[in-house]
Formats: structure tokens, sequence, C-alpha cells
């Protein structure tokens, strides 16, 4: 179905409202594939890149995707379903044996969060910036971030409904590197990046830098009125292959739209990604994939991401043809996410009435 035309005036106002409410920044760029292929671009931004030096927000910066990540991570593991490499239904205890505490959670467990596996994030940033400093340069194994974990029982019954937890894609780095025995940078980089020349896209974990032009992202601490916190310079070992891809807007919308206009992955294992269980009001989630349902009734697809600095919201329609990606580079602020969450609706229901 052709979408209405984006409503720029609104979407631009979305982004202004979230530097009144503490973004320096925020910036949305839609990729929207008509019906003759031709291909238009919208852009706003708003606000500042940088703190310091005051540049202009932009849309051409890299900046950290936090869980966006997670949908990279299941595509490469569905890609490996596809060769015949691991099943979706069999237990991860069948290819890494006595790794996890329960023999019923499975590998879809892990990729639509029903596996029960607690996250280990809630005690890590229990105190926002205390605990991000404590982290901040840590390099850590799968393994470690595993035993954070497992220091918790389960939080339900495998496959007993949807509670996110950023272990379960751990564990799904943790099997991408088993199954294939090379480092999930370069699957992401052989299966996703290269093959889509999604140039502003790197995967440099330990290393704390973005590289290139990119914008900064501020941590809001918990004490109301306290200064904001530069965190853009991390290792992100903490979420490795649940969140520490780095990329652009260009690339997400890149990336989703050949996602769901099926240039990714076999019809078969893009049917299973879009296998959903409830995730909330006119929210589901599928296979490391998002779908949120909007006011006109327009689906789209794709992830939200929150790392310290950085909010993203990548989403595309059910044909792949429009893409939306926006950012603020704040976090630790839900009345900034909350707005955010509001770009959606004037990216793809256009105009609405008043
Ligand atoms: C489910 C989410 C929102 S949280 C999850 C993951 N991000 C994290 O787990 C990091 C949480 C701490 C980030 C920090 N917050 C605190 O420290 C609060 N004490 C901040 O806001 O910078 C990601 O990304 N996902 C988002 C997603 O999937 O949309």
């Amino acid at each position: 179905a052709v979408l209405p035309a984006p409503d720029l005036t609104a979407l631009g106002g979305r982004l202004r409202t979230a530097l009144t409410q503490g973004a320096p920044g925020a910036m949305a760029r839609i990729d929207d594939r008509r019906p003759d292929d031709h291909t238009t671009v919208h852009q706003a931004m708003a606000g500042v890149a940088d703190r310091g030096t005051k540049e202009a927000m932009n849309t051409t910066g890299r900046f950290r995707i936090g869980s966006v990540t997670k949908t990279f991570s299941a595509v490469v593991l569905l890609q490996l379903a596809a060769e015949g490499r691991v099943r979706l239904d069999n237990p991860v205890d069948h290819y890494l044996p006595g790794l996890l505490p329960d023999g019923r959670i499975t590998v879809r467990h892990l990729l639509n969060h029903s596996s029960g596996l607690y996250d280990y994030t809630h005690d890590m940033f229990a105190r926002t910036v205390p605990g991000f400093e404590a982290v901040r340069t840590r390099v850590f194994t799968y393994r470690q971030l595993l035993d954070l974990s497992l220091r918790h029982p389960l939080t339900q019954v495998p496959g007993a409904g949807h509670t996110y937890s950023n272990t379960n894609f751990v564990v799904v780095g943790l099997l991408i590197e088993h199954l294939t025995g090379r480092p999930v940078r370069a699957e992401y980089e052989d299966r996703i990046i290269r093959p889509l020349k999604l140039n502003d896209t790197f995967y440099v974990h330990p290393d704390t830098r973005i590289p290139g032009r990119h914008v900064r992202g501020y941590l809001t601490p918990d004490e109301a009125g306290a200064s904001l916190v530069d965190a853009t310079e991390q290792t992100a070992s903490w979420a490795q292959s649940a969140g520490a891809l780095i990329s652009s807007a260009r690339d997400l919308n890149t990336f989703l739209s050949a996602l769901l206009g099926g240039r990714l992955l076999p019809a078969a294992q893009l049917t299973q990604m879009r296998q959903w269980i409830p995730a909330g009001t006119g929210q589901a989630y599928g296979l490391g994939l998002r779908r949120r349902d909007l006011s006109c009734g327009v689906s789209v697809y794709g992830h939200t991401g929150a790392v310290q600095g950085y909010y993203t919201y990548a989403f595309t329609s059910a044909d792949g043809r429009r893409s939306l990606t926006a950012l603020a580079n704040a976090s630790n602020n839900g009345e900034v996410h909350r707005t955010m969450l509001r770009t959606l609706e004037p990216a793809f229901c256009g105009k609405q009435a008043k």
C-alpha cells in the first residue's frame, strides 16, 4: 500500500520538543522509495551534535545504535538457520551443553525474549552514572555477562511470553561464534555490512571510539538538575552482540529496507522473524524485531535502542519501501524517549487530523 506523504512539519516539531525536554540534539532521516522506484530522502534535525564545539546536529554522523544491534544479530542467526546450521526450536543445550540452567530454553526463546534469563543490566545500571562509569572502559567476556545474569533465577518458565532481556542476545552472540568459529564482527561484516555497503556501520568492540564523523552522546544523571555526562567513548562491552554496533541513519534505513524487502533472508526465515508475541499495547516482538502498530492502522517493523547517550528509533514499512531512523543524543530521559517514539506517526501516517 502507498503510504501518505510524511508530515515533515510535525516531525520537526517532535524533534524540537525533545530539545525542550533535555536532549542536546535530535534528527531524523526518511528514505521513501516510491512506486516508480525513485527514492526521496527527507531529513529533519535540531540542536547540536557536540555541546562543546556547538557543531549542529546532522543526519550523516555515526552513532551508537544500542539494541538495534539485536536485529543484526538475529539476521546472522537466521541466515545460519537457512543454511541448516542451527534449528530455532532446538534447545540451546544442543549446541552449548550445560551453558544455561534450563534445558527447555530454545534458540527461538532467545530471539523473542521468552527464555526467562534475567537481564544483568538491571543490576549493572541500577544507579545510572556510577553504573556506567564502572563499566565504560571494562572488557567483558560473554561468559562473564552470562554469569552476572545467572546469579538470579529465571524470571519465568521458558516460552511463557515476552520478557525483554539483554542476556538473550549475549547468548545469541555466543551461539553465533560457536556455530561459525568466527567473531560476530566478521559475521556482521560478511553477511550484512559489506553486501549492503553499509559504510557507516562498524563493530569496533572493545575500542571505545566511534570511527570518523560522529554525534556525541549525553547521559542524563538520575539526580534532577545534575549536568549531562558525555558518554560518547565507551567499550560498550556490557552489550556486545546485544547492543555494541555503530551505524548511521542512512545505513539503518538501508538495512531495514533490505530486511523487510526480502533481500537479507529467504522468505521462510523472514516469516519466522515475523512470528509475533505480544510486547505491550500496540507492540509485538518477533525474532530480534519489533512491530509497532500506529494509530493510522499502519504497522512498522524495526527496533529501538537505548545506550548511554543515544536513543535510536529505526523502523520500516511492511514492504521496506519507507524507512525512518530517528536519533536523540540523550538517554535516561523518559520524556525524550516518549517524544522520539512520536516521530513514527508523522513519518508513516502523514498529516493527522488535528
Ligand atoms: C528495552 C530498551 C529500552 S533497554 C535495552 C537496551 N539498553 C540497555 O539495556 C541499557 C539500559 C541502560 C541505559 C541507561 N539507563 C540507565 O542506566 C537507567 N538506570 C541509559 O538510559 O543510558 C536497548 O537498547 N534496549 C532498549 C530497546 O530495545 O528499546
